[in-house]
């Protein structure tokens, strides 16, 4: 059974159940993927993911850190849909995911934009696949654009974008599909602070107005503390949850100064970053053949 703990403390609960006041709106079942990687010794099999379990409450706010490769991408584009599974299944509401749909919004690491459509033209893309008639499709484009705070930008084409008003428009994009849920990947991991801080406030923001579930992945811890409901720490080779951490910020996240003073804060995110060190730690170790309990692997040292 996996651990979760609010800083410091450990719960008695596995993380996999979700509050008794919430419905589960993200339930990960299971879910191992294999991959195969070739290279000049020839092709050989990866487990990315060995039997992830997860339940996401309906408006709850999930990040997904841990190392470089251990499967962050790969498990938010399964619950997206671009990725089947290997075994285990994903439910979204009371569907099991086959394929991409309606229902997930995904905001990319860079906006993915089209260069030659402006901002509104690019947010209406989703709602004409989705076959949203044209004058509803602009509407609902322009009212997303207000939303993140473009009312004003969303007749330039991406060129004359900064990075950061690309990242709101594909925010925007994701969201005009009203999906239950929003999936980002890294979304401010490009941008300077001062741009990442705003559009995090925007997230926080636009949770608040409209109580979306959301998932996302971040390298940050900062940002992970700061937005996140839970933080859900993977570990590599295979990816796993290796622990799940409740964060104990109670009450609107807006004031991002604040909170940074917060001793919940600091104890929690300190906590996460101890026990990602760890798993540095261990990884290196695997990697030059030393066992974590002592034991000589016999690796090529
Ligand atoms: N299409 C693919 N084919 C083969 N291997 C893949 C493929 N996609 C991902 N992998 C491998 O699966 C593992 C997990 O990759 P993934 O991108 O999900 O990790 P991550 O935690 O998101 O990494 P990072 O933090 O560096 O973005 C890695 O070892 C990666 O090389």
């Amino acid at each position: 059974m996996q651990a979760s703990s609010t800083a410091g403390k450990t719960q008695a609960s596995p993380p996999t159940t979700p509050p008794a006041q919430s419905q589960p709106r993200v339930v990960i079942d299971s879910v191992s993927k294999d991959f195969t990687v070739s290279d000049r010794k020839g092709s050989q099999p990866l487990k990315a993911l060995d039997r992830v379990s997860l339940s996401i409450n309906d408006g709850e706010i999930v990040a997904l850190t841990g190392l470089s490769g251990c499967g962050k991408t790969t498990l938010l584009r399964i619950i997206m849909g671009l990725e089947r599974a290997t075994s285990g299944t994903v439910t979204v509401g009371d569907k099991v995911v086959t394929g991409c749909g309606f229902d997930r919004g995904l905001v990319f690491q860079h906006a993915e934009l089209f260069p030659w459509r402006t901002a509104l033209q690019n947010v209406e893309f989703g709602l004409e696949v989705k076959g949203v008639p044209k004058a509803e499709r602009r509407r609902i484009a322009r009212e997303k654009l207000e939303l993140v705070g473009l009312g004003a930008a969303m007749d330039r084409r991406p060129n004359q974008l900064s990075g950061g008003m690309k990242q709101r428009v594909g925010l925007a994009r994701a969201l005009s599909i009203e999906p239950q849920v929003l999936l980002m990947d890294e979304p401010f991991g490009a941008l300077d602070a001062q741009t990442r801080e705003g559009l995090q406030l925007e997230v926080l923001r636009v949770h608040r107005e409209t109580g979306k579930t959301i998932i996302f992945v971040t390298h940050d811890l900062d940002e992970a503390v700061l937005l996140a409901d839970r933080v859900v720490l993977m570990s590599p080779n295979p990816g796993r949850v290796d622990h799940i951490f409740d964060i104990p910020i109670s009450g609107p996240r807006e004031d991002l100064f604040a909170i940074r003073g917060l001793d919940e804060f600091a104890h929690t995110r300190y906590e996460i970053w101890r026990r990602l060190m760890a798993r540095v730690h261990e990884n290196s170790e695997a990697a030059h053949g030393i066992d974590p309990q002592g034991r000589d692997r016999g690796g090529d040292r």
